[in-house]
């Protein structure tokens, strides 16, 4: 360990660590479920940890929070109502909200500290919170969605953290099956899928899941956040049995219905998400065979 920087060590990826110059600490807590922490960093502006992985930097989250919410609701015309599963962070709340068709925005993120630190350091992540579409439910997503009415949501969105801690059975094959059935035909899911560089055999059970499980469209894609393992993370892309969805080519363009012209996308656009979906040959072997 070196001295006044943080290294993001953990068994998931073994060997390697990425690091971040700290200039000052600004919160240390546990919650019922994870230590949380906040720093100031040098060059990343403030950074959020949970159980020593970093969940987001101010720099870097534009480019996951943008892609996990506009690459599926991109791909459906007309989104009324949404599922956020964990984003207790509030950052996937506001990229939902800038969507003036949506009419109700449901969150279930199960550790509250996670929410009160995002508002408290992260106003700008944390100010999807303020839309009045907005409803949060402070508990386990499994529970949580096991009691949604069959068909309720046009897309649900799953911002975990990693398979180790509290988000472990949100990568489980029961746990996708509830997702299936809260959603209407047609309907879609987008996953935080990890990354093809480090989790392959952990994406390849994933991708064979969801084939069982979702009967409409199954596609991996990717992008890149230079503060998470290996510089990239990846999406699940899946669409229920019913009217046909191509993620592949954005149907709903969300500059023609972003509510928020006042603050522009710093990452998404329709270039980029046709081009996410594009693979390495050696993730394409394992995600397109399935
Ligand atoms: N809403 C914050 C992002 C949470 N997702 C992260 C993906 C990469 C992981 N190593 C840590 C969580």
């Amino acid at each position: 360990v070196i001295p006044g920087w943080f290294s993001e060590i953990s068994p998931m990826w073994p060997g390697e660590a990425h690091s971040l110059k700290i200039e000052k600490i600004l919160f240390q807590g546990k919650s019922d479920y994870q230590d949380v922490m906040v720093f100031q960093s040098s060059t990343y502006g403030k950074v959020l940890v949970l159980d020593g992985v970093i969940q987001l930097t101010e720099r870097d989250e534009c480019a996951y929070q943008e892609m996990i919410t506009h690459l599926p609701l991109c791909s459906i015309p007309n989104p009324v109502k949404v599922l956020v599963i964990g984003g207790g962070d509030g950052g996937v709340l506001r990229e939902v909200a800038r969507y003036s068709s949506i009419e109700k925005i449901d969150i279930c993120e199960i550790d509250k500290m996670v929410v009160d630190v995002s508002k408290q350091f992260f106003p700008a992540v944390a100010v999807g919170y303020e839309d009045p579409r907005v409803t949060l439910h402070v508990g386990d997503g499994v529970a949580f969605l096991k009691a949604v009415p069959a068909g309720t949501y046009d897309a649900v969105i799953v911002d975990s953290s990693d398979p180790i801690g509290p988000a472990q059975e949100l990568f489980e094959k029961p746990f996708f099956q509830t997702v299936a059935n809260a959603l209407r035909p047609g309907g879609v899911v987008c996953t935080q899928a990890e990354s093809i560089w480090l989790h392959m055999h952990i994406i390849e059970d994933i991708v064979a899941n969801c084939r069982q499980i979702f009967k409409g469209s199954v596609n991996y894609a990717w992008t890149t956040v230079p503060t998470y393992p290996s510089g990239v993370i990846g999406f699940m892309l899946c669409s229920t049995e019913g009217p046909a969805v191509d993620f592949k080519h954005p149907v709903n363009p969300i500059d023609a219905n972003d509510s928020q012209k006042s603050r522009p996308l710093k990452f998404y656009n329709s270039e980029i998400h046709t081009a996410a979906f594009c693979l390495p040959s050696f993730a394409k072997k394992v995600i397109d065979a399935k």
